[in-house]
């Protein structure tokens, strides 16, 4: 069987990233960046105070000699002229320095008797100056493509004076769910029947990544009707499939989209939860339109969605980096060896007193229960053949919340 990082590297293989669009600059908060972003000037755009004071010769400043005051430049409008030797201009954070001037005397350190201006300690030249282009400089890429946008990018591309943004359309995102005994939340429940929660939970997870999920209908296991329901999967970007991924008689999801002209890339890898994984692509006429079909076990669901569908959406968005993160945490509790499946256990997370993380897996793994993994702050994963680990050794986890779940 396939393991984890194989299975995900064929995934993204077969992802191509989605068309760019433009938006104002405030709403691209959380949107990928298609091209990158070049100041369109200088930043600061001249030599600026960084404190409110006076602007000097710093060579004038020497042995308690007296300046005599002749200007003022408030930020936004700058002196003309030059400042001869022995003079000064009162200014302010942010003022340009005026011509002639070499640093600032801070007002605190500056005795003040109507225009004489006695600085009370010398100043070096240079002192308190922002210098022009320091932070960058016009034609600098200041964010790069491919980069996710945080509020600080908004701050910097903002500084560089654009306020229009070439970004990633948001990728949409077709989830089908199958089963007879599925119901979504608060419709009548089947006699034996299951209330159908991976939907909403992966379309979240759909939304974590920027991208839009497009809720096919539900189909109940049957063939025709999951094709039905398939097809409008031909315009998306993506199409997950939920449940049915199995080898029992009703895990029917294979031979419907094969009605789609879907190719297997791959079906089970050597994971848990989640080993009846499918990978493939809908080819019909010019559509090629990749697939993960995920199996219906709710925390196989989720931790398949993790681990392949997430970054696969990252990647469809145009991101650079889209491998979950794995950190180090300490063990608490000991761990028996591992089998040929690499796992991933559910835990909770805290801190040692040297602050270091320490994870606390939970007893019970199994994959079906939706409160424990509610309740985890992070999955320990354990390679195949992991050998037994004692509480105190060093393990790999990925955190839950780093990812938005
Ligand atoms: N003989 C074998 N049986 C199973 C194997 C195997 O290798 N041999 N694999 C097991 C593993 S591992 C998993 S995981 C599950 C996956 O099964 P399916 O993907 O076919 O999922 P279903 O059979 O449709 O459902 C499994 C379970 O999850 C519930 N479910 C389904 N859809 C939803 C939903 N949308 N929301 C909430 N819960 C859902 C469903 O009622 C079942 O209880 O197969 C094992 N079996
Ligand atoms: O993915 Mo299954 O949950 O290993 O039981």
């Amino acid at each position: 069987m396939l393991s984890v990082s194989e299975a995900r590297a064929r995934v993204l293989d077969g992802i191509r990233p989605v068309g760019h669009e433009l938006v104002p600059l405030l709403d691209g908060w959380n949107r990928v960046l298609a091209e990158p972003v070049a100041a369109r000037l200088d930043n600061p755009p001249a030599d600026i105070s960084a404190m409110d004071g006076y602007a000097v010769r710093g060579g004038d400043t020497q042995d308690g000699a007296a300046l005599r005051l002749v200007g003022e430049a408030p930020a936004g409008h700058p002196s003309a002229g030059t400042v001869g030797p022995g003079e000064c201009v009162r200014l302010f954070t942010g003022s340009v320095m005026p011509d002639g001037t070499d640093a600032v005397l801070i007002q605190e350190n500056a005795a003040v008797d109507g225009v004489s201006v006695r600085p009370t300690e010398p100043v070096a030249a240079g002192r308190h100056i922002r210098r022009a282009g320091q932070d960058f400089a016009s034609g600098d890429v200041v964010v790069a493509a491919g980069r996710r946008l945080g509020a600080r990018d908004i701050g910097v591309i903002a500084a560089g004076n654009h306020c229009w943004l070439t970004v990633r359309r948001r990728p949409r995102v077709a989830i089908l769910a199958t089963g007879d005994e599925v119901a979504l939340p608060g419709d009548p429940i089947p006699p034996g029947g299951v209330v159908n929660s991976n939907t909403p939970m992966l379309a979240s997870l759909v939304r974590t990544a920027g991208a839009e999920p497009v809720m096919l209908p539900a189909a109940p296991d049957d063939v025709e009707a999951i094709a039905r329901s398939a097809a409008g999967a031909l315009d998306a970007d993506l199409l997950v499939t939920l449940g049915g991924a199995s080898v029992g008689a009703y895990d029917l999801v294979q031979p419907a989209l094969a009605r789609h002209g879907l190719e297997v890339g791959f079906w089970r890898i050597a994971m848990r939860p989640g080993k009846p994984l499918m990978h493939g692509h809908l080819r019909a006429g010019d559509r090629n339109v990749p697939v993960l079909g995920l199996p219906g076990n709710p925390v196989s669901a989720l931790v398949c969605g993790l681990l392949f569908l997430l970054p696969a959406l990252r990647r469809l968005g145009g991101e650079e980096n889209v491998e979950p993160e794995l950190e180090l945490a300490t063990l608490a509790t000991p761990l028996p060896a591992n089998d040929q499946r690499a796992d991933h256990l559910r835990a909770a997370l805290g801190r040692d007193e040297a602050g270091r993380y320490l994870v606390s897996p939970f007893t019970r793994q199994d994959s079906g229960m939706l409160r424990r993994l509610a309740a985890s702050e992070a999955l320990v994963v354990r390679a195949p053949q992991a050998p037994p680990a004692a509480a105190g050794d060093t393990v790999a986890i990925i955190r839950l919340d780093r990812h938005g779940l």
